[in-house]
């Protein structure tokens, strides 16, 4: 089915309310179609929250939510997304194979090659119970399902947890290679920045169910500095760098003083500078739950460039 929306996702003011507080609040956002997008943040910090809400299995309490300009709520977008769970449910007493079957009857773009071709590759039989799998088999087989599905909207809960490194490299590869194939669009939250980083290249952080960052690697990260220099005394960040840029984290060792920033203009003599990496910019919101958050302009719905901390 074609559709003329270039989002894939459309959050306008979203929010989960439980019994204990917020799991998610006020959050606001595009992702244009076609990207491969890291969900990152603490633990509790409304990942899977978010996801449940994209896959009605969690209602929201506030605002909207839309797939490719059509309402959550429409059952007309259930065929054209696909989720992976964190806990991977599957049926334990069906074999690989009735697993696989299931899927066919259910999805009418199902790809019955591709997803033999998952299992396959991981030396799983058809013919093998899915209660008898190992946690990394199991995996497999789901990321089996999730594909085989040829969503045009790939979710997943921390994919890649229980997989060994072997087998995350390969099925790794194989969702680039897919999506790059038929244009999917992949949000994928998980705890493994160094693979995000290789693999992502669009960014949502959420910390505290607030949305933290927004946009494209490529403009977020390099709107970030990492600055080292003589610490003047105390723990303090220089007035220097407090008048003119926006210092996400800072740190003093010894006499040396290191902050990372969003800088407001060049940043003056007497501070070395480096470009930082993406997970070294994560790292530093996920350690700074106050500091300012950052939307690019293409990931705001309307509003001004700045999220409110
Ligand atoms: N069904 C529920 N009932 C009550 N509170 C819930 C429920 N689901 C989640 N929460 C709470 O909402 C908050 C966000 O949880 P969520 O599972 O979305 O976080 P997360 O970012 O996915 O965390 P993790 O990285 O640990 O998986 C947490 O404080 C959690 O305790």
């Amino acid at each position: 089915m074609s559709d003329p929306s270039p989002w894939a996702i459309e959050a306008e003011g979203l929010g989960k309310k439980y019994r204990g507080g917020w799991a998610l609040r006020d959050c606001s956002f595009r992702l244009p179609a076609g990207h491969i997008c890291a969900l990152v943040g603490p633990n509790g910090a409304g990942k899977s929250t978010f996801l449940g809400t994209a896959t009605r299995l969690v209602e929201p309490t506030t605002g909207t939510l839309k797939l490719f300009g059509v309402p959550v709520s429409d059952p007309a977008v259930l065929s054209r997304v696909a989720f992976l769970a964190q806990d991977k449910p599957l049926y334990p007493r069906f074999t690989v194979a009735e697993t696989l079957r299931l899927g066919r009857e259910l999805n009418p773009r199902w790809d019955q090659a591709l997803a033999e071709r998952i299992v396959r590759s991981g030396s799983v039989s058809l013919d093998a119970r899915v209660g008898t799998l190992s946690g990394g088999q199991r995996t497999r087989v789901a990321f089996a399902l999730a594909f085989g599905k040829r969503p045009e909207l790939l979710l997943l809960d921390e994919p890649m947890s229980d997989l060994d490194p072997l087998a995350r490299h390969e099925l790794s590869g194989l969702l680039l290679a897919e999506a790059a194939e038929h244009g999917t669009t992949v949000l994928m939250s998980s705890h493994m920045l160094s693979e995000l980083e290789v693999m992502c290249d669009y960014l949502l952080v959420l910390a505290e169910g607030r949305l933290r960052m927004a946009g494209q690697t490529e403009e977020l990260v390099p709107a970030h500095l990492l600055v080292t220099g003589v610490a003047e005394g105390g723990d303090g960040v220089p007035e220097e760098l407090r008048r003119r840029h926006t210092v996400i984290e800072s740190r003093v060792t010894g006499r040396q003083f290191s902050a990372l920033i969003r800088p407001g203009g060049p940043v003056g003599d007497g501070w070395e500078t480096l470009a930082p990496s993406m997970e070294e910019v994560l790292l530093a919101y996920l350690r700074s739950p106050e500091a300012p958050g950052l939307i690019a302009d293409e990931a705001r719905v309307g509003g001004p460039g700045e999220a409110a901390a």
